[in-house]
């Protein structure tokens, strides 16, 4: 069954028009990944169902509940967390405010949650109080993935979580983000194949602003010609 239903998005970043009639579906309990070239409108998805670039046309559905022309702390608040591309860490923050800070009022689940992420991710335990700009890139996004799934752990969206990290620290990640079904549903957009075909159940790949092929993940790692005409992977 699907968590997140996106039926014809069309979204103008200015004057251009990136994203031309975007439809996809996010099932309950998946990793789904949107993959593409450079370019492809991958972020810019994410940011029109997050409502920080607004579309103009098309419906966002997310659980029973439209979510499209919602502001974006509301569409947080229904329990969808961010994880963009550049980690959006306050640096001047010590990791254990950081994760003070994405607890949400009221969430009687906040100190179970926050509790999961530590075991998930120790070294956060280990920095508790450093500040968060002193933290090795992997473990900036570990903390960046921390936040948004303590503020809203129904659905995840994660941008490029391996961009500029070492293959290690891209195997830990990768670990961690598959354990993370377990509890939650991700939408993931990744540029490293390996990680993205490794961790996906669905794929949806893009093309200038459009879906132009999807299924299951394993059925793309055998389609070469896909993979080299979409993806340049030889
Ligand atoms: N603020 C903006 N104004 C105009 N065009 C933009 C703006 N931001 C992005 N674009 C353009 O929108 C298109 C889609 O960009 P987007 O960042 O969504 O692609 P992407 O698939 O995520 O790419 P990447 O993998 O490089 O991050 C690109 O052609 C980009 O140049």
């Amino acid at each position: 069954m699907s968590l997140l239903k996106v039926d014809n998005l069309e979204t103008y970043l200015g004057q251009y028009h990136i994203l031309h009639g975007v439809s996809f579906e996010v099932k309950r309990g998946s990793i789904t990944v949107l993959l593409g070239r450079n370019g492809a409108g991958k972020t810019t998805t994410l940011r029109s169902i997050m409502g920080f670039n607004s579309a103009s046309k098309g419906t966002i559905q997310y659980g029973d509940e439209p979510i499209h022309g919602i502001s974006p702390h509301l569409i947080s608040r229904k329990g969808i967390g961010y994880v963009p591309e550049n980690q959006g860490i306050f640096k001047t923050l010590t990791v254990q405010e950081t994760f003070s800070l994405a607890k949400m009022k009221g969430d009687s689940q906040a100190e179970e949650k926050v509790e999961w992420m530590l075991d998930l991710f120790p070294d956060l335990k280990k920095y508790w109080t450093k500040k968060s700009g002193v933290l090795s890139g992997g473990q900036k996004q570990m903390l960046a993935i921390s936040r948004a799934y303590i503020n809203g752990n129904g659905l995840l969206l994660i941008d490029e979580p391996s961009k500029g990290l070492s293959p290690i620290m891209v195997e830990k990640l990768m670990e961690s983000i598959l354990k993370m079904k377990e509890k939650t549903t991700i939408l993931l957009v990744e540029q490293n194949f390996m990680m993205a075909s490794r961790i996906g159940d669905d794929f949806y790949i893009m093309d200038d602003g459009k879906i132009v092929l999807n299924g299951e993940m394993a059925s793309l790692v055998q389609d070469r010609e896909t993979c080299q005409k979409y993806l340049g992977i030889a």
